[in-house]
């Protein structure tokens, strides 16, 4: 296996020093390393070395729908924005619901090479909502699940969310929430507002988010359980959350890069692109979701990368389907909305996207300090540059960026995955 130096790097955005890596570990961290015979140096002078970054929140379709990403193409995608691991969502078809499912995806992970795969399971069986499913056999399984969601939909049965959070609370699991009031929600298309009446289009309320997170952050205090809110997207729900942490409340909460950038006024275009779950909301609710991120209410980041075919985007809006990539451009998005805002430092934005996802996902690999002995999961990004998003380009199977034509500063020049690139120069290296 070749060795890696990486000299001159930001560290974390932080001293400059070089980066040994050997083994699949970082064998050194400083000046003046001694090196081994044979190593491969990369010039890394301007670039931030940041951790692997980790995402908990990844829609990569397989099995079942493989014409709008394969495990093998969402995970090049990922590495390609900087991530060195991903969990993958369990509304796949068949739905990701035993034992057997999860095992699957999780060895296609490893025989891709790009990312670490953790599969989430299924809280209920076939996503239906009314029977939890094998959720102890799928913890035990080779996939080692600890992370359960029916994401796409809401465990909306009290007696059964309640039941899944004690279920967990047996080997330390954790249920992760879309948050969504299903009968405040029927047929709803966009965020609910005046706009969503000049536009015709039946609106998503706040509070059909917020109902469900006050409802769960009291139900798992009750349980004294694990629970994770899926993509936060309202002032409301900040609000909530940071109550509830203030009380000591055990809650952890996601935003997506999408909620941290964009508005509802794109629905007034009626291109479905915009359309996702949950919906685009107001400038004010970018700007408390932004808050809440720096301040740590809102733990981490994660994409929500929902890879759709262009026949379910190239429709009417109503009958579009929900969702929006975001694996290549997640740190691009944060680097804009939250670092050159001066939100956040990179040394933060190593906490939100690498070491508190891979603590909540409960992965030991991955999250971890660039300091030596630690596994090598690395990402050397140049935040100078700046980059017009084209979708034709993405390395995602699918093209349903709501950020195509922005110009958004930063840009991944190389991961390593264990010691070995998976992206050189910007392309996938394998
Ligand atoms: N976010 C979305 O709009 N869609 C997701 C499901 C989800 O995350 O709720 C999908 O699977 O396409
Ligand atoms: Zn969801
Ligand atoms: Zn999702």
């Amino acid at each position: 296996m070749t060795a890696y130096l990486i000299t001159g790097a930001k560290i974390v955005g932080g001293e400059v020093a070089d980066l040994l890596l050997d083994n699949g570990e970082i064998v050194a961290v400083g000046t003046n390393l001694d090196t081994p015979a044979e190593v491969e140096t990369i010039d890394a002078r301007g670039l931030i070395a940041l951790p692997g970054l980790v995402d908990l929140h990844t829609h990569l379709r397989e099995p079942g729908r493989e014409d709008a990403e394969t495990v093998l193409t969402g995970t090049r995608a990922a590495a390609v924005g900087g991530f060195t691991a991903v969990f993958a969502m369990a509304n796949t078809d068949p739905v990701a619901d035993t034992a057997g499912v999860v095992e699957q995806v999780w060895r296609l992970g490893r025989e891709g090479g790009y990312a670490d795969v953790v599969p989430i399971g299924a809280v209920t069986v076939g996503r239906q909502g009314s029977q939890l499913a094998e959720l102890g056999a799928m913890a035990d399984s080779a996939a080692r699940v600890r992370v359960f969601s029916d994401d796409g939909d809401c465990v909306w049965d009290a007696a059964l969310m309640r039941r899944a959070l004690e279920y967990v609370k047996a080997f330390g699991g954790v249920i992760a929430q879309h948050a969504q009031e299903p009968r405040l929600t029927q047929g709803a298309q966009m965020n609910e507002g005046a706009l969503s009446g000049v536009l015709g289009l039946t609106g998503w309320p706040s509070v059909a988010e917020e109902a469900i997170i006050a409802r769960d952050i009291l139900l798992n205090a009750h349980v004294g359980s694990k629970l994770h809110i899926c993509h936060l997207s309202t002032k409301g729900s900040v609000e909530i959350v940071r109550a509830a942490k203030q009380r000591g409340l055990d809650v952890t909460a996601e935003v997506t890069p999408h909620h941290l950038l964009l508005t509802e006024d794109l629905a007034a275009s009626y291109n479905p692109v915009y359309k996702v779950n949950p919906p685009l909301r107001t400038k004010e609710d970018v700007e408390a979701v932004r808050e809440g991120l720096a301040d740590g209410t809102i733990d981490i980041v994660a994409t929500d990368h929902a890879p759709h075919p262009v026949e379910d985007k190239d429709c009417e809006w109503s009958a579009a389907s929900p969702g929006m990539i975001g694996l290549e451009t997640a740190l691009s998005v944060v680097q804009h909305a939250m670092v050159d805002t001066k939100l956040l430092t990179w040394a933060e934005v190593a906490d939100r996207m690498s070491y508190r996802p891979a603590e909540i996902g409960q992965i030991g690999d991955h999250g971890r300090p660039l300091e030596a002995g630690a596994p090598a999961n690395v990402v050397l990004i140049d935040p100078a540059v700046e980059r017009t998003v084209v979708p034709s380009e993405s390395t995602s199977l699918s093209r349903n960026t709501p950020f195509e034509g922005m110009t958004l500063p930063g840009r991944v020049v190389a991961t390593f995955l264990r010691g070995r690139p998976t992206v050189l120069n910007g392309k996938p290296a394998r």
